[in-house]
């Protein structure tokens, strides 16, 4: 367990941060050919961190040849496995070297906490790469059972360039998530931070030169969506894209594959997800536990997060007198705190949107009010099915209660939505819950618990929360690797055999 420092040391810290300030292209940073920059904001406090350089599409051109470059000449590509598994997990210890001043640069550029940012992103961060890394040199390839004249072997290569698009809300852990497989596949990677929060995967990357990662296998574009992503998703060189962020947005990926060169798509899209409690549920008070966490960690802003709450009438009252228990338990305030458990959400803009959600709450169950700027109270509302509070993904510490009055009825709301990425239900009748999980149309149900899984198990969604993939666990390979088949003919043509 991470040692936390107190609020006045965090403080320190942040005032001594060296922010990184330009693009990561071909092993070291570089300003925007157009030499223009942004402003990265602290959401908490509203002022500015910096600048960073705003690249467009002559840098995605730069950092798309670089990583071909590197793709074609083998340097990382055609390294053997072990070699690759060496500096991944060299780049983990450098991770964890230098964890406290990454833990509080996400948290001054994103308003996550510093709680979570030391407790969960920046070590999962450094797992996440390992863990990648020390399973590449140990995945074999098949041989397929083909006749006994033939060898076939189905062998898997790296895809090739990779174009990696990148949310706000857990900037090092999705970058993880992604560089982690890809990397250990041998692919190089051009990778566009979201522009609220670019400075950790800038970070991230020199640390990987430190750890031995040759020059333009790992590099980084800041700037807008429109000026950045979409000009690295139109490229006719990059081979493939993974995306995480919202379903709007990764609909256009689609559309530029098809407009350019038909490169793979991967999206892992937002979520509405159904938290199901029946009346038969035990423990209640560790149910409500799971409940808050799911709905109200990271502000919300998760697209896995727990964001409606699925009651049996007869439990309900009972149930959410508990959650409410627990939530006044999250402190909010400044990120920096490690009191904190609510902390700021992302940018302006967010904040807007999220609040405007306030205002369509009929019944208000706890909380609903804006703190300060930035800063919304965990807040529970009972809505109907159908009403936008219970179908739009608010991705802010709203939740939505929806009273059922059956199982039957329970299952037919959660899987009323076109999201299906992660989902819950808690009973104490064993039978009634794997139904349950096998009714759920969702990429990950948990039972008795709320989670996304971990390392080891697949990550991803159905209907319009996924497309193409998985990441985590032994499958994100699949996105970042492409399988060949070798055919070896083995008959006898020898004068011998034909006589
Ligand atoms: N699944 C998830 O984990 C996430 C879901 N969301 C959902 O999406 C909502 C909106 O958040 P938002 O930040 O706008 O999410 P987006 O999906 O727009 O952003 C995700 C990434 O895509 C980039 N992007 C944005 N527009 C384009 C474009 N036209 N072409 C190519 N790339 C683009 C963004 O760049 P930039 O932001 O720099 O412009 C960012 O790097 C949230 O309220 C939430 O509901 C958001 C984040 C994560
Ligand atoms: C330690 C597990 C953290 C999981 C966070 C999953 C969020 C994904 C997303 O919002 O895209």
């Amino acid at each position: 367990m991470t040692d936390l420092l107190t609020h006045e040391e965090y403080r320190a810290i942040a005032a001594s941060l060296d922010l990184p300030q330009n693009a990561y292209i071909d092993g070291g940073y570089r300003p925007a050919i157009s030499g223009a920059t942004f402003e990265t904001v602290n959401p908490a406090t509203g002022t500015v961190l910096g600048t960073v350089a705003a690249c467009g599409a002559a840098d995605v051109g730069l950092a798309v040849a670089k990583a071909r470059e590197a793709f074609e000449d083998g340097r990382w590509s055609r390294l053997p496995p072990g070699a690759r598994k060496d500096v991944l997990v060299r780049l983990a210890k450098l991770i964890e070297r230098n964890a406290r001043e990454l833990a509080v640069m996400e948290s001054l550029d994103s308003g996550k906490t510093i709680y979570d940012c030391e407790t969960v992103d920046v070590p999962e961060t450094a797992h996440v790469i390992q863990w990648h890394g020390e399973l590449i040199d140990k995945i074999y390839d098949q041989v397929a059972p083909a006749s006994n004249d033939h060898i076939a072997l189905v062998v898997r290569e790296p895809v090739g360039v990779v174009g990696l698009v990148l949310p706000w809300n857990f900037p090092l852990l999705m970058l993880a998530w992604k560089i982690g497989p890809a990397l250990a596949a041998g692919c190089s990677v051009v990778v566009k931070p979201a522009a609220e929060t670019s400075l950790t995967a800038l970070r991230l990357a020199e640390l990987a030169s430190d750890a031995g990662l040759p020059r333009g296998v790992l590099n980084v574009v800041t700037g807008s969506g429109a000026e950045v992503g979409e000009p690295l998703g139109r490229h006719p060189d990059v081979d493939m894209v993974s995306f995480t962020g919202s379903t709007v947005t990764g609909r256009r990926f689609l559309h530029y594959s098809a407009d350019s060169n038909l490169k793979e798509v991967v999206l892992e899209l937002g979520g509405k997800n159904p938290c199901i409690v029946l009346d038969d549920a035990e423990d209640l008070d560790a149910v409500a536990a799971h409940v808050v966490n799911g709905a109200f960690w990271n502000m919300g802003q998760n697209c896995s997060a727990a964001s409606r709450l699925i009651v049996q009438t007869g439990v309900k009252d009972r149930l959410l007198e508990k959650v409410a228990q627990h939530a006044r338990e999250w402190v909010v305030g400044d990120p920096l705190n490690p009191e904190v458990r609510v902390g700021a959400l992302v940018s302006k803009a967010h904040f807007a949107k999220v609040a405007a959600y306030l205002e369509l709450a009929d019944t208000v169950l706890m909380g609903g009010k804006v703190v300060a700027e930035g800063f919304i109270e965990p807040t529970i509302v009972e809505a109907a099915q159908g009403s936008r509070l219970a179908t739009e993904e608010i991705f802010g510490p709203i939740l939505t209660v929806v009273p059922v009055t059956s199982f039957e009825q329970a299952i037919a709301v959660a899987n009323d939505t076109d999201y299906g990425l992660a989902a819950s239900i808690f009973t104490a009748n064993g039978k009634r819950a794997l139904r349950g999980a096998r009714m759920l149309r969702a990429g990950t149900v948990t039972v008795n618990s709320f989670g996304e899984g971990d390392i080891t198990t697949p990550f991803g969604g159905y209907k319009q929360s996924g497309f193409g993939g998985r990441d985590n666990s032994i499958h994100a390979h699949d996105q970042y690797t492409q399988l060949k088949t070798i055919w070896l003919d083995l008959t006898d043509t020898s004068d011998s055999a034909i006589a």
